[in-house]
């Protein structure tokens, strides 16, 4: 059996650090520290002293702002085994649009009168409306920890979305932008109807509730929208390491945000699981709603130390969807990946679906890519017949690879020289700014272009905090925060492109030699 409730909470600020959290231990002096007890634990909601639980909650909140968005996780408090039952949440605790409505009489007969409501636009409201009830409600300790802000995309402003450079993701912000004041203004009449309190029906508070719906729900079977899970909530996200890094199988990756968590483990008598396990099958498999036991139940997806942070996969993201959903990315990321616009005629040529053709994290062209721009290389006349050679992932010919391979050169190039700065530029925006955040004064631009020298301008205005009030600071602290990680994602996109043109580069080269080895060959 699990060992019953060893469940300690520490407030500290372990994890005040640029580094991502993936793979980093918690300090272990912290969590030696750490008050073993069930009453700190009871603080974030009461249900949870029937939990079970093997391992610590450690949280972290350095900045100025009470809970910043993502700085609390998991630390185990013993050593724990891959597979092993780590924590429960019976039903009773999870908090859905329907376990809300069924205490709530209005709220029910409210809803009735709005079919047409998303189950995301219901729990958001259904949320709100509890959020208005203060301290009266049962939920109140859960919501009184929740983040107060968080950093998804749907949440930049202007600046924080041209930092993006790229269309692509500045197309993908602004209409997570547009869905969200979409989804609000359905929802005013309803939330008119409940008469939640002013501040609770503006856009600004419903970005706040599509966020926490966004980076915190877990998927369940019975509504889309997902439930609130307390305490399963603070595992902070590792990519799914075991995946075959180049598997291009999208359909079954992706689920759902935030946890795609599909259920199926195969337990044997003691909680651990069976070994060796299927891969694919244990891709996503950390957690996930048991209907026979009616509990969220979490697993172990790999051995852990005492003190190391216990991690939880939400599914397979790149870069841009992490920060869509959840309002973080990865430095290193191996699931993420970058586009090149395609020639339109491209797209009829190949049945790939779109978002297959793409340039991995490595720098190497996706399958889909190459099989398409080799048939697109191929004279209209010939396509019918190589068309299954490129299917194969076999070159079609020497002469075409090169074409290819120069193509797709040409295309991350003019992805980069479209981006008002260069990569040495944002790695050098990203160590002024951290040296400015620490107050070191002693800054040397050196030369850069002048969009640099721009948004340099835009952060140090952002920066200034002369006659703020604590509000404003905290406004400016969260732009700033949120900035920083679009500089940050571009640079990595930018990576990808440079490594995929090294890659070509590489591929070309190597081409080159092989035919001039032939031609020798022939002359001799
Ligand atoms: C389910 S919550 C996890 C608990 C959260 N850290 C907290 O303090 O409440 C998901 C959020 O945690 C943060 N997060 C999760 N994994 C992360 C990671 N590997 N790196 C940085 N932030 C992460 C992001 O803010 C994300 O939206």
């Amino acid at each position: 059996m699990v060992e019953s409730l060893v469940v300690s909470l520490l407030w500290g600020s372990i994890f005040f650090s640029r580094t991502p959290l993936d793979g980093i231990p918690f300090r272990k002096p912290y969590l030696a520290a750490a008050p073993s007890s069930l009453l700190r634990l009871n603080l974030i909601y009461p249900p949870v002293l029937r939990f079970t639980a093997s391992f610590g909650v450690v949280a972290a909140c350095g900045e100025d702002e009470g809970n910043c968005g993502g700085r609390r996780g998991l630390a185990a408090v013993r050593d724990i085994m891959k597979g092993e039952l780590i924590l429960t949440v019976p039903k009773e605790a999870l908090m859905t649009s329907e376990s809300l409505r069924s205490k709530d009489q209005k709220l029910s007969a409210a809803l009735c009168k709005y079919p047409k409501l998303s189950s995301s636009q219901v729990l958001a409201v259904s949320l709100l409306n509890e959020v208005n009830k203060g301290k009266v409600t049962r939920w109140y300790p859960y919501l009184k920890q929740l983040p107060r802000s968080y950093d998804i995309l749907s949440s930049f402003g202007r600046l924080e979305i041209e930092a993006l450079q790229m269309d692509d993701a500045i197309w993908t912000a602004e209409r997570a932008v547009e869905k969200d004041k979409m989804d609000w203004r359905e929802a005013t009449a309803l939330m008119g109807e409940l008469n939640l309190k002013h501040q609770l029906s503006t856009f600004k508070a419903w970005l706040w509730a599509s966020a926490t719906i966004s980076s915190r729900t877990m998927h369940i079977p019975w509504d889309s929208a997902g439930c609130l899970c307390p305490v399963g909530d603070l595992f902070n996200y590792a990519a799914p390491a075991e995946e075959p890094y180049h598997s291009e199988n999208k359909a079954c990756q992706n689920v759902s945000p935030l946890h795609d968590t599909s259920p199926g483990k195969v337990q044997n008598s003691g909680n651990s699981v069976e070994e060796p396990f299927d891969a694919h099958v244990q891709r996503l498999i950390d957690a996930g709603y048991e209907e026979e036991i009616a509990a969220y139940c979490f697993y172990a997806r790999r051995n852990y130390r005492k003190g190391d942070q216990v991690l939880l996969s939400y599914g397979t993201y790149t870069n841009l969807e992490l920060l869509e959903h959840y309002g973080f990315l990865l430095h290193e990321n191996p699931n993420d990946k970058a586009f090149v616009p395609l020639e339109p005629d491209m797209y009829s040529l190949c049945s790939w679906p779109k978002d297959s053709l793409y340039i991995h994290q490595d720098g190497k062209p996706s399958f889909a890519l190459l099989a398409t721009v080799r048939l697109w290389a191929t004279p209209v006349t010939h396509r019918r017949s190589v068309g299954h050679i490129s299917h194969s992932g076999h070159q079609i010919s020497g002469e075409n690879e090169v074409t290819v391979l120069e193509w797709i050169v040409k295309n991350c190039r003019a992805l980069l020289g479209n981006c008002s700065t260069s990569i040495e530029e944002d790695e050098l925006l990203l160590n002024t700014v951290d040296k400015i955040q620490d107050h070191d004064t002693s800054i040397d631009f050196g030369d850069v272009s002048r969009a640099c020298i721009i948004e340099l301008s835009a952060f140090l205005e952002m920066n200034d905090r002369k006659q703020c009030s604590q509000v404003q600071m905290c406004r400016k602290t969260r732009s700033i925060h949120r900035w920083k990680l679009a500089v940050e994602w571009r640079l990595s996109y930018k990576r990808i492109l440079c490594e995929c043109i090294s890659h070509c580069n590489e591929r070309l080269e190597y081409l080159n030699l092989n035919e001039l080895d032939q031609r020798n060959s022939d002359s001799i």
